[in-house]
């Protein structure tokens, strides 16, 4: 076709440039863009986050993109779309370079808009644009930014910068009016510094199709519904847009006569860009709004289709300018009958920004999916099989985290995503991988040395969040060759510390006092304990040289590790709560110690954060969907989450417990994690259970099957290695967060742990006054067991009996035992507990005193009040002195049992204690016997 015949490069002679509204790698790749510039004079190119969805969101037209990124390491979705697009929008501009060159700037631009997301928000959209302009670096790029309210000022301001801006989703002409304002100041404020205004482009994208698609439904609307005025609605048909377009032109001329527009001399005009082309309603002629909007100093960007037609039948002619009283008369008409175009058009706005956010989500979706499916099982799994009924419930809660940009909220920060309160102070998680990555030399140095110097065990003081984390590297990795073995303790149970003690070479031995606060009495005791011992195997001069803090800057451990002469500390994040700190220096710390590969790990973990950014839609983001399926099942009462793991990852349940229990469960709401119960077949259960099996091997596979097959739901995360525990650590963190926001709590207080900390601060203070701790009466004793609390008459049988009467459907079982945490002692919890679950289908848990009171002990006082609770204490064989103190680590577990219960029955709880006495072998025996006589 000649150029004086094809009608797209007959635009030309009207003043009018044809841009193409349309991208994607194979169509400039195959030269198919250059040609369209060459044969039909094409002097631009616009796209928007619907058109790249269509781009790189379906086919395969990116993939060897993919690749070259990932070749060079894992990135976000964000980050792989930016790069896929930018690497197109770049080849674009450089296909449209000589028609910039040739037009003096005024044409062959390209347009990227700004993520959809930022629309609403002027700081982030203007960095965002110059973010853009900078990575894409090329002259003829020209930055969407949405014309919104907040969209206003960002345009002034990136125009003042020399940015060249294409002001998107313009319907009304009023806000078309501010944008051309914001532009002109934009150059004002440019050309008053004395800055070059010539070569800055903008054109105002006003969109026309979709007004006519609003209107007319409404006159269709009318029609069917009988309106009296179907005759004059049926003319106004296709009319509204075309109209509106025009006047908008019309406030163009008049800016353009205007002395202020004259005065910024050398300045090109921003244009009007008639967007939104393509003709929705088949009714219509194809090429009806290309055709009539036909004028001089404008742009039309058309879809591929729009610009076949108009090259195959476009009349191009001086249309912009003609009927102008006419469209007066369209839209005065339009008013006269109730078609309220102002409304349409405001409503247009959020509309179409919700519709790119839309795009994006998609677009963004598919970008990690196809992600996942790159790293393979380098990533954990996660896979979900709920019977349909909470399988709706979750696709809906997916669905409104996705409408309501969740977890976008969630990365930013915002509290009101939870209960407003101060959420946002406990973040720091969220990125602690990528600081902990680039500060990782400190840790490192110290592992070199540890290694040279030949420390043989190394023993961690903490409790809950400082001891968990710790807790489970140290037994899902076991012993280093070369470096000390780790020993966790957590407990103020003498007889347990007088095991780990005797587990220590003293002289080799190196001891992590590990407490984020600083004041928790449990690791600062055993501090005095350790401190007085290695003192006398090492002498007072070098004991500092075994001893390590972690802890928040400024705390009181800080001071006297300093005091002490302690050989380092390390800090933690004060915006990191405990049981979110396991990625700080409270996991890494201890992880360095045993000689665990930190880079590997953070870098494990480091895949899982990014499956879990803000860049990913909750549908394919497993963090989100792991806690909606958390928070929608709680929520409807299936609250126990039953944890089941391969044996190399077993202990990952203890750290699970406490994160689980202590982040959801208060305010009488909350999940119930349920760890180290044995697998049972479908019947064994209640509907009361959510399962989730962390898998390792596929030694449970079989009856996780069964599980799901009867139609209970169950949460596989699969690890392919044990270096995926990290990637286990942030998921769960994530989904909790998640799980909390859908509860409805704040998921990162601990309210009802202070209270029984005070009771037993309240308990050791009067002991060292008094010399004794308040006895309480028991209500019967036999056998050398005594009952505490109430209960019914006829004996200690009868006493267990009725106790356990009391469960429930929906109720649980818990054991608190303040004993050694033996392998014997285990053993007997978890008989009586499976024992329990078998005969009365409850859930049960089974917990060693104190160190569950930093755990789980929030969710016990807290949480829901379906909790049946046996405590059970002993009476210390061996008791151990705390140095400087008047009270024994026997008087300090014996008050932190009785204060735990006095709280646990001051909330209401259904809890009995059994006081086994001096021999806590037979008392756990004869308690054991008790509990089977009760259920048989
Ligand atoms: O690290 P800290 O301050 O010693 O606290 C230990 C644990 O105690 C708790 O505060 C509960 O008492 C947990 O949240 C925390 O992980
Ligand atoms: O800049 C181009 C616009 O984003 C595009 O024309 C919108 O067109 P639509 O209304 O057909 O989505």
């Amino acid at each position: 076709m000649s150029s004086t015949t094809n009608p797209l490069r007959r635009l030309a002679e009207f003043g009018q440039s044809p841009w193409l509204d349309f991208i994607r790698r194979g169509f400039i790749a195959d030269g198919s863009l250059h040609r369209l510039v060459q044969a039909d004079g094409l002097k631009g190119v616009t796209s928007n986050p619907a058109i790249f969805e269509k781009a790189i969101g379906e086919g395969t037209d990116y993939d060897e993109g993919f690749r070259r990124l990932a070749a060079k390491g894992d990135h976000g979705a964000v980050e792989i779309y930016e790069y896929l697009a930018i690497e197109d929008i770049r080849a674009a501009c450089d296909v449209l370079r000589p028609v910039y060159e040739a037009t003096r700037r005024v044409d062959g631009y390209v347009s990227l808009e700004v993520s959809p997301y930022l629309a609403l928000r002027t700081e982030e959209t203007v960095a965002e644009a110059r973010r853009l302009w900078s990575a894409v670096n090329r002259p003829n790029l020209m930055v969407k930014v949405p014309g919104t309210e907040a969209g206003v000022p960002a345009i002034q301001r990136l125009t003042s910068e020399g940015i060249n801006v294409n002001v998107t989703l313009l319907f009304a002409r009023s806000a078309y009016a501010a944008v051309a304002e914001a532009f002109i100041a934009g150059l004002e404020e440019r050309a008053g510094r004395g800055e070059d205004i010539s070569h800055v482009a903008s054109v105002a994208s006003f969109f026309v199709s979709r007004i006519d698609t609003q209107i007319d439904k409404e006159i269709d609307r009318r029609i069917a519904a009988g309106d009296p005025e179907s005759d004059a609605l049926r003319r106004l048909r296709g009319r509204a847009a075309i109209a509106n377009a025009k006047l908008a032109y019309v406030h163009y001329q008049e800016l353009a006569a205007g002395s202020r527009w004259r005065a910024l001399r050398g300045a090109m005009p921003q244009r009007l860009l008639w967007a939104s082309t393509g003709v929705k309603d088949k009714a219509y002629r194809d090429v009806m709004y290309a055709e009539e909007l036909i004028g001089p100093d404008t742009v039309d960007t058309l879809p591929p289709a729009t610009m076949d037609a108009f090259r195959d039948h476009g009349r191009p002619r001086a249309s912009l300018t003609e009927g102008l009283d006419e469209a007066r008369e369209v839209l005065a008409m339009a008013e006269r009958l109730g078609l309220d175009l102002d409304a349409v058009t405001q409503r247009l706005v959020p509309d179409g920004v919700r519709q790119f956010a839309d795009a994006a989500d998609q677009l963004l979706g598919a970008v990690a999916a196809k992600r996942t499916a790159m790293l393979g099982d380098r990533l954990l799994g996660l896979e979900v099989t709920l019977p349909e009924a909470e399988s709706k419930a979750v696709e809906a809660e997916l669905a409104r985290w996705r409408a309501e940009g969740g977890i976008r909220r969630l990365w930013a920060g915002d509290a009101g995503l939870w209960t407003g309160t101060d959420e946002a102070r406990w973040l720091g998680w969220l990125r602690i991988l990528d600081e902990r990555s680039a500060h990782l030399e400190a840790l490192l140095a110290f592992q070199r040395e540890l290694r040279e110097e030949g420390f043989t065990h190394a023993v961690l003081l903490g409790m809950g969040g400082s001891s968990l984390g710790p807790e489970v590297l140290a037994e899902t990795f076991g012993r280093q060759e070369g470096y000390p073995e780790l020993l966790v303790l957590d407990s103020t149970d003498p007889a347990q510390i007088a095991a780990f003690e005797a587990r220590c070479d003293l002289a080799r031995t190196l001891v992590i006092v590990s407490s984020k606060s600083g004041s928790t009495l449990e690791p600062n005791i055993l501090k005095a304990y350790f401190w007085e011992r290695l003192k006398a195997v090492v002498g007072p001069e070098r004991v500092g040289r075994h001893f390590v803090a972690v802890t928040d800057p400024g705390s009181q451990l800080e001071r006297v590790a300093g005091h002490d002469g302690f050989r380092r500390v390390f800090p933690g994040d004060p915006s990191i709560g405990g049981r979110y700190s396991v990625l700080s220096n409270f996991g890494l710390v201890p992880a360095a110690v045993m000689g665990l590969d930190l880079r590997r790990l953070l870098a494990s973990a480091a895949l899982m954060a990014r499956s879990c950014g803000a860049d990913v839609p909750p549908a394919q983001n497993p963090g989100v969907r792991l806690g909606a399926v958390l928070g929608v099942l709680g929520r409807a009462g299936r609250d126990k989450v039953t944890l089941t793991a391969s044996p190399g990852v077993a202990d990952l349940g203890a750290w699970l417990e406490q994160l689980i229990a202590e982040s959801t469960g208060k305010v009488g709401r909350g999940l119930v994690p349920v760890d180290g119960e044995t697998l049972g077949a479908p019947d064994a259960y209640g509907g009361d259970r959510l399962f989730a099996h962390l898998r390792l091997d596929a030694g449970q596979d079989a009856p996780m099957e069964a599980l799901a097959r009867a139609g209970q739901p169950v949460v596989r995360l699969a690890l392919t290695d044990r270096w995926q525990l990290g990637q286990a650590f942030f998921l769960w963190e994530m989904a909790v967060a998640v799980a909390g926001s859908i509860l409805g709590i704040n998921p990162f207080d601990q309210p009802d742990v202070e209270a029984s900390k005070v009771r037993t601060r309240a308990l050791t203070a009067a002991y060292a006054v008094s010399g004794t701790l308040p006895a309480e009466a028991p209500a019967l004793t036999e056998d050398g067991l005594a009952v505490f609390g109430e209960v019914a008459p006829g004996g200690f049988d009868a006493a267990i009996r009725a106790h356990l009467g009391q469960l429930g459907e929906g109720d649980y079982f818990a054991l608190l035992a303040y004993v050694e945490r033996s392998e014997a002692h285990r053993a007997a919890l978890q008989r009586m507990r499976m024992a329990v679950r078998d005969a009365r289908r409850v859930a049960t848990v089974a917990e060693f005193g104190p160190r569950f009171l930093h755990s789980t002990g929030q969710a016990y006082k807290g949480g829901p009040n379906s909790g049946v609770f046996l405590q059970i204490t002993a009476a210390p064989a061996r008791d151990l002195p705390v140095p400087g103190e008047k009270y024994s680590f026997g008087i300090v577990e014996a008050a932190q049992a009785q204060g735990d219960l006095e709280v646990l029955r001051e909330r209401g709880r259904r809890v009995l204690r059994v006081h086994l006495g001096l021999d806590t072998e037979a008392g756990l025996r004869r308690l054991e016997a008790a509990v089977v006589r009760a259920l048989g």
